[in-house]
């Protein structure tokens, strides 16, 4: 994804709402007592992959059961493909497919036999249904499992039956719902590759996942849902700059280490791994900053990139689970301001002496 995309209610662009594939503007859903969705608004642009997140039970399922049509929101109005899915759910049906977190279909049905039927409920001919079962069979790799009844099939082997059910008519618009789960390493490499491919063709993809790297590398932008309400664009620009751990790698650890305490980095925040060592780091031009000057102190940096994902840091943003804590006012952190970088030198006596090689890297 690219760094802090993101399709909040505040990047509608004037583009039409056929162009958008899925705006929601202000929608609410209640069951009962418990306010699913409270304040929903997003858009999801044709031609690109949107990314769906928001901690357990913060409202997703809801919010893409009212996107196909399943549920009705109480409030706020929805446009699928500039459809009205309560107002007029037959031709919202007709360019929309969905792919829910269960197959949901007949286990005594093949998975042939299940493609044909949708394409038939479709108002597919018989013949078209069964020449768009073959392809899709073939899109998803079951091949040799497309005529055993779909209760042998395995979870992963499921997820794939249902994303080619949801592509039987060849819908302008996809809601994938955990479409990941369950799936091999090389069924996920698949499954990003037809997704991307399936963007590119023009369609709109909303996709939930829990899997954040995996939507990382799928999702042009991203919605987030935190207690049934999508963050605005103001608050997603917000954690841009807000710290994150960076890996910094060098071959001499321990000069490295000298170096970022020079850069005024406490020694207390400066962790390791495997990788190298874990910087806290407000913001791409504080990363720069120090980059430039541990390279000016002639260190040889091998990598520095930041240690978790964009869609990740802003998720544990929002939900106020950062790892990190803020530096002390004054005290030279990664978000002091700059003198002559973000890193202040530190004060004379300002941090605990250096650990003796040896210590903990
Ligand atoms: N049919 C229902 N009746 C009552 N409460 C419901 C119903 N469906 C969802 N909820 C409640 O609404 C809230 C949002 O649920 P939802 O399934 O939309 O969340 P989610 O973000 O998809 O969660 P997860 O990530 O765990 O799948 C939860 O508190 C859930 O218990």
């Amino acid at each position: 994804m690219t760094a802090g995309a993101t399709a909040g209610a505040a990047t509608v662009s004037a583009a039409g709402p056929s162009e958008l594939g899925i705006v929601v503007d202000r929608v609410a859903r209640r069951f009962g007592a418990v306010q699913a969705v409270v304040d929903a608004s997003m858009v999801a642009p044709m031609g690109q992959v949107t990314g769906l997140i928001g901690p357990n039970g913060s409202g997703k399922t809801t919010l893409m059961l009212m996107l196909a049509s399943l549920l009705a929101p109480d409030q706020g109005s929805i446009r699928v493909a500039g459809h009205d899915p309560v107002a007029d759910p037959a031709s919202a049906r007709r360019l929309l497919g969905w792919m829910p977190d269960q197959l949901g279909s007949w286990g005594s049905l093949s998975a042939r036999t299940t493609l044909v039927q949708t394409g038939r409920l479709y108002g597919m001919h018989r013949l078209a249904a069964a020449h768009r079962a073959a392809e899709l069979i073939h899109l998803v790799d079951l091949g040799e499992l497309a005529d055993r009844p779909s209760r042998v099939l395995s979870r992963g082997q499921k997820q794939r039956l249902s994303l080619a059910r949801a592509l039987v008519h060849d819908p302008a618009v996809l809601l994938l719902d955990e479409p990941a789960s369950g799936l091999d390493p090389a069924a996920r490499v698949a499954l990003r590759r037809t997704v991307r491919r399936l963007a590119g063709e023009g369609r709109a993809v909303l996709v939930s996942s829990h899997v954040l790297a995996e939507l990382d590398e799928m999702a042009d932008s991203a919605v987030y849902l935190d207690r049934g309400v999508t963050a605005d664009a103001a608050r997603i620009a917000a954690t841009r700059v807000s710290e994150r751990a960076w890996r910094i790698r060098s071959a001499d650890r321990h000069r490295l280490r000298d170096a970022l305490f020079r850069a005024g980095v406490p020694w207390e925040r400066i962790d390791a791994d495997a990788g190298g060592l874990l910087v806290p780091i407000a913001g791409e031009d504080a990363a720069a900053a120090l980059l430039t000057r541990l390279v000016g102190e002639g260190l040889a940096i091998s990598a520095f990139a930041p240690a978790v994902g964009e869609l990740e840091h802003t998720f544990l943003d929002l939900s106020g689970e950062r790892m990190a804590a803020a530096p002390p006012a004054g005290a030279g952190g990664p978000g002091a301001p700059a003198d002559p970088s973000p890193y202040a030198p530190p004060a004379p006596g300002a941090h605990p002496a250096p650990p003796q090689p040896g210590g903990p890297q």
